[in-house]
């Protein structure tokens, strides 16, 4: 989550720290000069920042405390509008994502209601009405029934712990899957205690979620994704959920902030399903603009993609690296006939196994230890260059095909290094191709 926009000046009274401008510095490093003389911004927007401006430290710096003009400035919800569709405006080619360009004005919000819209101009598909009626209804009862047992997330932002503003609860398939994972599922930065076992109406749903993505992944490829291939990375299996986060807003004021879904557990180039039931809201994206010169104009607005109840929302390859997402508090809701005020999301992620071992050989994406995201911790300071083959898999994989020189303490298992890893990637969002 971001926090607040406010420039701050820095004192001419005030100690600064070195600003080393040498590129062989580890990120986590500068990252921690940047938080020190920007104490007003999140860990996720410096490394935004450093990653737009290549890894410059002063230029960040410097472009953090220029004047506030230019910058995206954020409004709360406006009561939702309509419209059909963008499609006449847009025409699109195959095997080309379509630019968007000037959709917004600063500051304002486009609002996607179509499919065809939603996948011109975004990194997802999304389905209307995709479960029987009476299946939606009934896994509606049945986690409307499990929402009191949802807890408020939690998770540091630098030394202050934030409670998210929204419930959840996450549930795998079997009890063995629980006592592996309990302590190992971290979600926005926080370790998830509370798992529960995926409910009857959950575990039906989740066969249709997984048939339905594999193929709107297949679609994807062949007609929004380079040449008709799947992204380097990208992995070619089948697409299989093991888990889900059940989301639960109740309340138009409840909300999730602008955030990506943790790579570390998900590896590189995620898909991820997302089923809405109940109240209708708004599911905001947005690109992670490499901010060059943002005063220049060079700034993208915000969508806002409707998901009605009983949609079926997929966040393809191209999107957890390359763009954020956030549910806004919304100003006015309809009340849903069953649900009354509350929303309930169900985010299934495909999870990656052995997530705690590290490859120390260079690629774009890099482990960072993970403890100043979560509540009570502070990070030791640790970093390391992840490997991942064409596919996205990692050097201890089944059929890795890259050629890693893995060190002994991490083909073994016995690294030194204690704390989670957390996957990043340091690579500007354009450098990955598929954005637009
Ligand atoms: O509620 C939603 O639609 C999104 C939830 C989400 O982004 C998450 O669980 O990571
Ligand atoms: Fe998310």
């Amino acid at each position: 989550m971001e926090s607040s926009h406010k420039r701050r000046k820095l004192s001419p009274d005030r100690v600064q720290p070195p600003t080393p401008t040498n590129d062989e510095e580890p990120t986590d490093f500068k990252l921690a000069i940047l938080a020190s003389m920007h104490p007003d911004r999140s860990q996720d927007v410096l490394l935004d920042y450093l990653l737009a401006y290549g890894g410059s430290v002063e230029k960040v710096s410097d472009a953090l405390s220029a004047p506030a003009k230019g910058n995206l400035t954020r409004k709360r919800n406006a009561i939702n509008g309509y419209q059909s569709s963008l499609a006449s405006f847009a025409p699109t080619k195959e095997g080309v994502i379509p630019s968007v360009k000037p959709l917004t004005k600063k500051g304002r919000t486009l609002h996607l209601y179509s499919p065809e819209d939603v996948e011109n101009h975004t990194p997802c598909s999304i389905i209307h009405n995709f479960l029987p009626t009476e299946v939606a209804d009934a896994l509606l009862q049945e986690l409307l029934g499990e929402a009191p047992t949802f807890k408020r997330d939690k998770f540091q932002m630098f030394e202050r712990a934030v409670e998210s503003p929204h419930t959840v609860r996450l549930y795998v398939d079997s009890y063995s899957e629980i006592e592996e994972q309990n302590a190992q599922y971290t979600y926005n930065g926080g370790l998830v205690g509370n798992i529960g076992k995926t409910p009857t109406q959950l575990l039906k749903a989740s066969a249709l979620v997984q048939d339905t993505v594999n193929k709107e992944a297949q679609r994807r490829i062949s007609h929004f994704q380079p040449n008709g291939e799947k992204l380097k990375f990208q992995s070619p299996d089948e697409w299989r959920p093991n888990a889900s986060f059940v989301n639960c807003y109740n309340g138009g004021q409840e909300s999730v902030g602008w955030h990506s879904d943790h790579l570390t557990y998900l590896g590189p180039r995620a898909i991820i399903g997302s089923l809405s039931l109940g109240v209708a809201r708004q599911f905001r994206v947005r690109k992670i603009v490499p901010q060059v010169d943002v005063s220049a104009g060079n700034e993208q607005g915000q969508i806002a993609i409707h998901l009605p109840h009983n949609s079926l929302l997929v966040m393809h390859a191209e999107m957890q690296e390359a763009w954020k997402h956030s549910i806004a508090p919304a100003k006015a809701i309809d009340p849903h006939p069953v649900a009354g005020n509350q929303r309930i999301n169900v985010t299934y992620p495909a999870v990656l196994r052995c997530v705690q071992k590290q490859s120390a050989s260079r690629s774009h994406y890099f482990w960072q230890c993970h403890a100043g995201f979560a509540v009570g911790q502070t990070s030791c300071g640790w970093f390391a260059w992840a490997e991942f083959d064409e596919d996205g898999k990692p050097p201890w994989a089944d059929g890795y095909k890259g050629n890693a020189n893995i060190p002994a303490s991490v083909a073994n298992g016995s690294s030194s290094v204690k704390r989670t890893p957390r996957l990043m990637n340091s690579r500007p969002a354009e450098a990955f191709g598929g954005a637009m």
